[in-house]
């Protein structure tokens, strides 16, 4: 059952973090929606730009509907993310999505503002809920690279300022992480001080934390081990993930992490079997090990077990 983002965070503030994840293909779709059934954790698919283009934006939305026929109790948001203007529009009236984020933190605050405050008008008038960024996070995104040095941890006083403005129903903001697998050099942990005051400002609104990937070590090495050159990764400490949820983080994006697994299973399996070309052979793998996954972070982001209470609070 498809539900908005803010229907999925009225369960979850103060208490647990939805997982969203990232999807692009059928594989991925199939191990996110059977890691979510096994540990019956509510989730936010992710479509990202690119994704859109990868095969088809309708492709992504017929897997979409057939998984929630192929998993009835599965309860979802799908959400848009990364959206311009554009984008965001062309989501809103496709009458698919329940969610749509507009990312124009890269734009000067007054202009966010108002890109965010027309995204959110038509948005609304259909009942769609919708994300807005603040602030601005290192490493790679789709269209922007941020330089080291340059990302900026989004300002309470403005976070509080810019939600009463344009009424977005959440709000990204930058709290040290970045997206990608080179987030930190050294050890490093969220700035949980600028969370807390942003909190402060505005209690009992949902806030997005991204770049959220642990980029776990022993995943690297295997795919090290196996030919691949990643080197000098690092990622968020997964047990700052239910700290933060308890400060208001109600949204947690990992999808990096989800491609480690791919990279992982992929490069593991041709290593051992050259000889094999059947793609569905390491595909099957694959979903079984991102099912693995994805039930692990609903585990860590505490909403794992929540999905029939959801269900009853829904019903009300
Ligand atoms: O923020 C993200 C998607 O919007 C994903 O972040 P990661 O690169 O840490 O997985
Ligand atoms: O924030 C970016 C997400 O990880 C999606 O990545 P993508 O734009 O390469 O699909
Ligand atoms: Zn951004
Ligand atoms: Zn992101």
């Amino acid at each position: 059952m498809i539900v908005t983002t803010a229907e999925l965070f009225k369960h979850a503030y103060g208490k647990y973090a939805i997982g969203a994840y990232n999807i692009n293909n059928a594989e991925q779709t199939m191990g996110l929606f059977k890691g979510c059934m096994a540990s019956k954790a509510p989730f936010i698919i992710q479509i990202s730009k690119g994704a859109r283009k990868y095969t088809d934006k309708l492709m992504l939305e017929g897997m979409i509907r057939s998984a929630d026929t192929i998993f009835p109790d599965a309860i979802f948001a799908v959400h848009l993310d990364h959206g311009d203007e554009e984008t965001c529009y062309d989501c809103i009236n496709s009458g698919f999505y329940s969610s749509v984020m507009i990312d124009a933190s890269h734009d000067p605050f007054e202009k966010n503002v108002e890109i965010t405050k027309r995204v959110v008008e038509a948005a609304h008038k259909k009942g769609i809920s919708v994300e807005a960024e603040l602030g601005m996070l290192g490493g790679v995104e789709e269209d922007v690279k941020v330089e080291d040095g340059a990302a900026t941890l989004t300002d309470p006083a403005e976070a509080e300022d810019f939600v009463k403005k344009t009424g977005c129903d959440s709000l990204a903001c930058a709290i040290g992480t970045s997206h990608g697998a080179f987030k930190f050099k050294g050890k490093q942990s969220l700035h949980f001080d600028v969370l807390e005051k942003i909190k402060a400002r505005l209690p009992g609104f949902p806030l997005v934390m991204h770049g959220s990937s642990s980029v776990p070590q022993d995943e690297v090495a295997r795919i090290n081990a196996a030919g691949g050159q990643i080197k000098d990764s690092a990622g968020v400490n997964v047990n700052e993930y239910l700290p933060a949820a308890k400060l208001g983080v109600t949204k947690i994006n990992i999808d990096t992490d989800g491609r480690l697994v791919w990279t992982r299973v992929h490069r593991e399996f041709f290593r051992d079997k050259p000889g094999e070309f059947d793609f569905r052979a390491p595909g099957k793998v694959y979903i079984e090990e991102y099912a693995k996954f994805i039930a692990s972070r609903n585990e860590l982001l505490g909403s794992a077990g929540q999905l029939d209470d959801l269900r009853a609070s829904l019903k009300k």
